[in-house]
């Protein structure tokens, strides 16, 4: 069974009424990094290749939009693949699995955000990859997710390289 929007505004944080939806909680965009390395996945080791920050420009620096909001930290993305990183710490509770979906809007844009299954007992502040299919402008701490947590039975818990990832930045 899925859960409530409720239910799972209680493991993320921080989190605000408007985030809260009827079956999850829509995640915001903290920032946004550009693969510069290849990474490695082997059948034992992997590395993360070496990613560089993306600079957000103010959004009087974008062309005028109704839509812009002045003073937000606007990332103005050619087509490419990115990090996306998400502004809000999940921690999937015991008995349960996260799936996260992309907003539909940015789906509507010639984007989308690809995802993997999230794991009970990880708790982070985690990322997806950003596929832009033609150009757009995110805003930072706009909403670009939603996750969903299902009650599920599972074999232990996470403990993985990724636990706690980001949490003291
Ligand atoms: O889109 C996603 C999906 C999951 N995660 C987080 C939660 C998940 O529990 C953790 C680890 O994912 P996974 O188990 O797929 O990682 P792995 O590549 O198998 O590495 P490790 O074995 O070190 O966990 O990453 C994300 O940040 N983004």
């Amino acid at each position: 069974m899925f859960r409530s929007g409720s239910f799972v505004a209680e493991h993320i944080d921080p989190v605000t009424d408007d985030q809260v939806q009827p079956n999850g909680v829509d995640l915001t965009l903290g920032d946004v990094l550009e693969p510069a390395a290849p990474g490695y996945v082997g059948r034992e080791g992997k590395t993360v290749g070496a990613r560089e920050s993306i600079s957000p420009v103010d959004a009087g620096d974008v062309d005028a939009d109704d839509d812009v909001v002045s003073g937000a930290d606007v990332f103005a993305l050619d087509p490419g693949g990115y990090i996306l990183q998400y502004a809000e710490t999940i921690a999937i509770p015991d008995g349960h699995v996260g799936f996260l979906y992309p907003r539909s809007t940015l789906m509507r844009n010639s984007c989308m955000l690809n995802t993997a299954v999230w794991d009970a007992g990880y708790e982070g502040r985690g990322e997806g990859l950003l596929q832009v299919h033609h150009p757009v402008r995110l805003e930072r701490g706009a909403r670009v997710a939603q996750l969903v947590l299902a009650e599920a039975d599972h074999a232990g818990v996470y403990d993985g390289d990724y636990q706690r990832e980001r949490l003291e930045e």
